[in-house]
């Protein structure tokens, strides 16, 4: 199976049958440390969640990890930036987790990150965003702050198609687009570098087809669709409309959109678009609804309490992500997931990036990255160890015993570092 790995040989590997996830209780799971303070945080985490698989399950249950290389440490062993194996892996053993990998900016390699979820067609990048009593926030009310998005993770403007301003493939885009489409609109023909943004009917019903299935197990009151449409009208645009689209069309009963209301109002009036929407929510059915990408980054600040799960593309989604992130006390505690609920693929990994200036000084927080293996191992269906973790965590930040990034806006802080904050979790188990 693997050109240069050697298989682990004790543990077996997760399945899946009929759509649904066969979890043996000995998984294989392969996992990359990560660069900058990847191996910081991973050391740290990888801690905790063993001690909490061990303790809800008295040692029925034990994760087997296959480390797995990408980024500087597998370019430094092997001279490949993200092997095959990696690749092979991942796709066989279905659940993997990961830390932060760099990404040079203006040239270099291309993301790793965005490489591995491309591969592996993970297609929902998912990105809980909620608050956890006493974190330090810069608003009043980081409490209103419940939201789930849902980030298109395979297409957009993200998906790396640039050509580099001088060279004869810019040339020949921009001649195509001047010459063959009658383009005027290239403000500096000579001295532009092109990107390109492909946005797909496929890829946004798949998205919000997943964020819709999430609100719907979850009972969540409503689904956004976050846009730039007026301005980006044939992707961004498209995107709310197929969005509605496959709402109305594969959700009838269980969801009332804002382009119903629009119909109704249309024919009816406000009244009865206004009771038909209200008649929608006493039934528990969820409002899928859109707003324009700039008024949402404020609304968020204003109005928070107004959005619960969104489904947005991948560029808007991840500056979301930090923004939401910032709002509830900082990207040290954002998790996330990259998953093709289709295949059951899916890798689980922090929002934040390397934090280069901290690598190897034992000082950030671990909380990601093991918020995002509570994600995981809700996952796999190991309610019992994550719901303990995520007490634990609370816990720590509850007695005051916090990383560097916390203590700097708490006042009366016990400042510890990234290892001994996985010390206080395993401690509150
Ligand atoms: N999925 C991935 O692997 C991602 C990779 N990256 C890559 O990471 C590299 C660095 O990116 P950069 O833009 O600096 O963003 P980072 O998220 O790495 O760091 C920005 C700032 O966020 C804070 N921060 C980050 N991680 C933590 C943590 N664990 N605990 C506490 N605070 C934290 C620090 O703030 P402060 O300075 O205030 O202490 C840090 O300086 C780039 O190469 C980028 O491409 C970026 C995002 C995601
Ligand atoms: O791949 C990268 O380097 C950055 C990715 C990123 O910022 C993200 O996915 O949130
Ligand atoms: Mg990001």
């Amino acid at each position: 199976m693997f050109e240069k790995y050697t298989a682990p040989t004790q543990g077996e590997k997760i399945a899946i049958e009929n759509g649904k996830l066969q979890v043996p209780n000995n998984p294989i799971i392969p996992f990359i440390e990560g660069d900058g303070t990847g191996p910081d945080i991973w050391n740290a985490s990888v801690r905790v969640f063993d001690a909490a698989v061990q303790k809800a399950y008295n040692g029925e249950k034990k994760i087997e990890w296959f480390e797995v290389l990408a980024g500087e440490k597998a370019f430094n062993q092997t001279g490949e930036w993200l092997p095959n194996d990696t690749l092979t892996a991942f796709r066989e053993y279905l659940v993997g987790i990961k830390g932060p990998l760099t990404t040079p900016v203006g040239g270099g390699i291309r993301s790793l990150n965005v490489a591995l979820r491309q591969e592996l067609d993970l297609f929902a990048c998912v990105r809980p965003v909620r608050y956890f009593n006493g974190v330090p926030s810069p608003v009043k009310h980081p409490e209103l702050v419940d939201m789930v998005i849902f980030r298109e993770n395979s297409e957009d403007i993200y998906a790396g198609i640039e050509y580099a301003e001088g060279t004869p493939e810019v040339k020949k885009v921009i001649d195509f687009l001047r010459n063959e489409l009658a383009v005027k609109k290239i403000r500096f023909p000579e001295t532009s570098g092109i990107g390109i943004k492909p946005v797909s009917k496929e890829g946004t019903e798949r998205l919000v087809r997943s964020a819709l299935d999430y609100a719907i197990a979850q009972n969540r009151k409503s689904l956004t669709l976050v846009h730039k449409g007026n301005i980006m009208k044939f992707t961004e645009g498209a995107f709310k409309t197929w969005g509605y689209e496959v709402a109305e069309r594969e959700y009838a009963d269980k969801v009332f959109t804002w382009a119903q209301y629009d119909r109704i109002k249309d024919a009816e009036g406000t009244d009865a678009a206004n009771k038909a929407q209200a008649a929608a929510e006493a039934a528990g059915k969820i409002i899928v609804k859109d707003v324009i990408a700039d008024a949402f980054l404020q609304q968020i600040l204003t109005r928070p309490a107004e959005y619960d799960v969104i489904a947005t593309l991948n560029l808007n989604g991840d500056y979301i992500s930090d923004a939401l992130a910032a709002q509830v006390g900082g990207i040290g505690i954002a998790p996330g997931a990259n998953i093709n609920y289709v295949t059951g693929h899916a890798v689980f990994e922090a929002t934040h990036g390397t934090a280069p200036k901290y690598a190897n000084l034992d000082k950030v927080n671990p909380g990601s990255v093991i918020l995002s293996g509570v994600m995981m191992l809700e996952f796999l269906g190991w309610q019992e160890a994550a719901d303990s973790i995520v007490a634990a965590l609370e816990k720590a930040i509850d007695q005051k015993t916090v990383t560097y990034d916390f203590a700097r806006l708490m006042e009366g802080a016990n400042e510890v570092k990234c290892s001994e904050f996985a010390d206080a979790i395993i401690k509150n188990l």
